[in-house]
């Protein structure tokens, strides 16, 4: 079956989005602290309810699993919130109203089903806010196999021009990458093992979300002497995906032993690997299962390589 109407669906949708972000950045957004501390902002919801909307007029029946919700939204105390989201929504959708826009993101409450989309509106929120990377992460996965991939990094280096790139695949068509701000699509390839230069690897700012004293020893003794790159979100996926690096390294944090990783957090980026050469499984070599629940509990950690690499980091990582 041919996926190309998913991915234009896709890519028109994280476009929209990557533009509200980018707006709500210009305007030095301020944080809201989720129930589990971390934070959110307004453009995470405006592009849950941008590619929620999108999903729901050109896929009705498709559930979306998505990372925000509107609960917060609709309680009076946060008015001010919903109506400055609201403002950047109307930008792109002239007729959104404060109903609409919450009914929209709570499209992303669905369940994994069969066939499904999981959606992180803003990966890497606290890069966004630091005015560093973060990435809009959109998958369809079906049979619990992803079958297409976006994501949009609006942050992203572009050679000399304005930064921004989108990175896309779907299941057997190979992966391709197109600058935010117009062009075409070229394909990419993940760093071959001569390509001395782009042999790093790239790892999480935050040293919470990983352990970064053992990621650098597995590098090294995988035969990786550079410094690791940090980058914050699935950006990190696109970097190794257009062998820019080899290897990403995401072991879990020993403060917190017990963190189970999201699927938003890593169906589009697996696939953009995938597709582009690459390999993606969990620290023991299991392939990462999107196909039970919203958290990945029966995974530990993410290995992402050019594929070659891949044994050998698995082999001293447990051995
Ligand atoms: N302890 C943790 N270990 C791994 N990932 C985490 C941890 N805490 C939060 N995250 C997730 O890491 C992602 C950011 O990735 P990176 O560190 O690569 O930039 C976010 O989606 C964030 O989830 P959340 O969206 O719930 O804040
Ligand atoms: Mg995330
Ligand atoms: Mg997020
Ligand atoms: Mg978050």
């Amino acid at each position: 079956m041919s996926y190309d109407r998913e991915k234009q669906v896709a890519m028109d949708a994280a476009i929209a989005a990557a533009k509200l972000c980018q707006q709500v950045r210009q305007d030095i957004p301020q944080a809201i602290e989720k129930q589990d501390k971390s934070p959110v902002t307004v453009a995470d919801f405006g592009s849950q309810a941008i590619i929620c909307k999108a999903l729901g007029e050109a896929f009705p029946d498709d559930p979306v699993v998505g990372e925000e919700d509107a609960a917060e939204l609709r309680k009076p105390e946060m008015a001010e919130t919903l109506n400055k989201m609201l403002g950047y929504v109307q930008s792109l959708i002239p007729d959104a109203t404060a109903d609409r826009v919450t009914d929209w993101i709570d499209r992303g409450n669905g369940s994994v089903s069969p066939r499904y989309w999981t959606l992180d509106p803003i990966d890497g929120t606290k890069g966004f806010l630091r005015q560093d990377q973060y990435a809009v992460a959109l998958a369809l996965i079906e049979g619990g196999d992803v079958k297409v991939g976006v994501l949009a990094c609006p942050a992203m280096p572009v050679g000399g021009r304005e930064p921004g790139m989108l990175y896309v695949a779907v299941r057997g068509e190979g992966a391709a990458m197109m600058p935010l701000a117009g062009g075409e699509l070229q394909p990419i390839q993940v760093v071959s093992p001569e390509d001395a230069e782009n042999l790093r690897f790239v790892e999480s700012v935050e040293a919470a979300h990983g352990d970064q004293s053992r990621q650098n020893a597995i590098a090294q003794a995988a035969g990786i002497t550079a410094e690791s790159v940090r980058v914050d979100s699935q950006a990190k996926y696109g970097i190794v995906a257009s062998g820019k690096a080899a290897l990403y390294l995401r072991l879990p944090s020993p403060k917190k032993p017990d963190y189970r990783e999201n699927i938003w957090d890593h169906a589009a980026g697996a696939i953009v690997v995938e597709e582009a050469g690459g390999k993606v499984t969990d620290m023991y070599g299991k392939p990462l299962n999107f196909a039970d629940g919203s958290k990945m509990v029966n995974n530990r950690g993410v290995v992402v390589s050019n594929g070659v690499l891949h044994d050998r980091v698995l082999a001293v990582l447990n051995r």
